[in-house]
């Protein structure tokens, strides 16, 4: 709660103020469907709508006081006047909210792969060793036990140090957050004192937003100039990052701070030997910078070994003892709609991951490969209004390690979803694929040809629980698909296919 005269004593843009600057605000809120009584609402000139056709609706709601950059005819509240209203929203909400990000360790994560698991592998760690956190990302936000859905992998900056001060207010420790290149771009985490920076990995994926790859790798590297910008006294920061990727090097110099490199092939600080894949996990020994031990993980795939690399590079650098990263790699439970085996005793596999970038899906259709007995069954499709120049590529990939492929629907969104599935089709080679667009009718027809030692991988959308067609968001689980399809196998006779 702040004086909207004291929000502006220290207001470090230019402004002109129409109406009473003692007005008492509450909170700051971007959408006038949030706004409580006591509010101050920012519009934002969005990509869809403009916020400031809203004003009328914050002030019914309750606002008080409009940041704005257009014209506000309403009388009823306090307009503050400024040149862009995007531009100040980040220093604004962490003023309101006191600088929270400055009152815990904040951990980023960046790259196109493995945030959310590194993410939740670090707070695996840092629970084990008795210290509270929170966690922002594509799955939820976590506050202590607490679980809240959450609209964007990294929200909006009102959103976001609202939050990170109730998160001070249950004074938590560690924050570990992934930092989506669409944020950096939108300058979404502006505001935020940033601790350690992590790299994990740059291939092909949002280039409907970011024009060029280029571009791409520049949005992400403005965590890590980031990185150098503040000054907290809790750790010192590092700039982590994944020196076998080949953008490792933009990474490392855009940062002022001691970097550590994690890695399997070029030398590293913190990296992995004697690294055995098997079909029930994997085993290696780590070296950190504090000693060597050995890791007997559940987690499956040479990619899971970079998320542990990277998760104790960190930990290890936010003061966690070898012992505990041992511990905690080896009984973790692993995440949610990441190669997530879907439990039962079928006699063939299948298994749920959230791979929705050519990159991903090879290294999950790789892992399968590895020890896949029989015939590997994939069931896939491709965003709506996302990178269209992926959905190509994602069928060579399934083309190269699939038997048979079943091309379905994926969040089509505005899309129509059969023309999304011939953007795909245009990367197959060979007639080992088919066509069922009902999602649930795809996994029941894959499970249906599973035989023994046969798996299935269902791709794309892991841990989400919806299916969005148009503006609908319709309930949707490929888990309980797939248990469901398993369940009716003996109800339905099963067909096959050559492969
Ligand atoms: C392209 C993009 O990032 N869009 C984000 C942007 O939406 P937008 O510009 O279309 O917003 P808008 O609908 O035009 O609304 C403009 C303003 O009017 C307000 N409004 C709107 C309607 C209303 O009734 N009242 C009202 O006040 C809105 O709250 C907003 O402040 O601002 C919204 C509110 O902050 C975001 O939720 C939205 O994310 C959309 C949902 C999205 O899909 N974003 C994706 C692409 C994204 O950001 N993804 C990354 C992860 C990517 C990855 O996996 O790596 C992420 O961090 O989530
Ligand atoms: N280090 C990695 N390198 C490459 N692929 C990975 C890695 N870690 C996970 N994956 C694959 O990518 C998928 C997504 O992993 P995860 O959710 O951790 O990534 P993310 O970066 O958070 O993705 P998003 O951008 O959608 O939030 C996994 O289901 C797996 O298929
Ligand atoms: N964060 C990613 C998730 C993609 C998941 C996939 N199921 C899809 O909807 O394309 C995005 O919004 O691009
Ligand atoms: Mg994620």
């Amino acid at each position: 709660m702040k004086i909207l005269s004291e929000i502006l004593k220290y207001f470090p843009y230019k402004y002109e103020l129409i109406g009473e600057d003692n007005v008492m605000i509450q909170a700051i809120k971007v959408d006038s469907r949030d706004v409580l009584p006591g509010d101050l609402f920012v519009c934002i000139d969005g990509y869809t709508v403009d916020g400031h056709q809203y004003t009328e609706q914050a002030i019914n709601n309750g606002a008080v006081a409009i940041i704005a950059h257009k014209p506000v005819s309403d009388e009823r509240a306090t307009k503050v006047y400024v040149k862009d209203t995007s531009e100040i929203l980040s220093y604004l909400s962490s003023y309101f909210y006191d600088f929270p990000s400055n009152d815990f360790h904040l951990i980023g994560v960046t790259g196109t792969n493995g945030k959310t698991s590194i993410t939740y592998l670090l707070d695996e760690l840092f629970q084990l060793e008795k210290k509270k956190t929170g966690v922002l990302g594509t799955i939820q936000m976590k506050i202590d036990q607490n679980v809240y859905p959450i609209a964007n992998t990294t929200p909006e900056p009102s959103y976001l140090h609202r939050h990170f001060k109730e998160m001070v207010d249950h004074q938590i420790d560690h924050v570990l957050m992934e930092v989506s290149s669409h944020a950096l771009e939108l300058g979404r985490v502006n505001g935020c004192d940033f601790d350690i920076a992590i790299f994990t990995n740059l291939t092909q994926d949002h280039l409907d937003f970011h024009e060029t790859m280029e571009d791409y790798l520049r949005a992400k590297m403005r965590l890590f100039y980031q990185l150098g910008n503040r000054y907290s006294t809790l750790v010192p920061k590092r700039a982590i990052v994944n020196c076998d990727d080949p953008h490792h090097q933009s990474f490392a110099s855009a940062s002022s701070q001691p970097i550590i490199r994690y890695g399997l092939t070029n030398e590293a600080d913190v990296y992995a030997e004697d690294i055995n894949l098997d079909a029930n996990g994997t085993s290696f020994k780590l070296t950190t910078i504090s000693g060597t031990v050995q890791i007997n993980s559940p987690l499956m795939g040479r990619f899971n070994v970079y998320n542990m690399l990277a998760a104790a590079a960190a930990a290890e650098a936010s003061g966690v003892s070898l012992e505990t990263i041992q511990r905690g790699f080896n009984q973790t439970k692993g995440v949610p709609g990441r190669f997530e085996p879907v439990k039962g005793e079928h006699g063939f596999g299948v298994v749920i991951d959230y791979a929705h970038t050519p990159d991903s899906l090879e290294n999950v259709l790789s892992t399968i490969k590895q020890f896949a007995k029989g015939s590997i069954y994939l069931v896939v499709g491709c965003g709506g209004d996302r990178d269209k120049t992926k959905r190509p590529l994602m069928a060579t990939v399934g083309e190269k390690y699939a038997n048979h492929s079943i091309f379905t629907a994926d969040n089509p969104r505005s899309e129509d979803p059969m023309q999304i599935i011939a953007d795909m089709e245009k990367g197959m080679s060979s007639d080992r694929y088919e066509v069922e667009v009902d999602r649930q009718v795809a996994i029941e027809r894959a499970v249906g040809m599973a035989k023994e030692t046969d798996v299935v991988l269902i791709a794309g959308k892991g841990h989400e629980t919806y299916q969005i067609i148009g503006d609908k968001t319709l309930p949707f689980n490929d888990y309980k698909v797939a248990e469901n399809a398993i369940k009716g196998r003996g109800e339905h006779s099963s067909s096959e296919v050559s492969s």
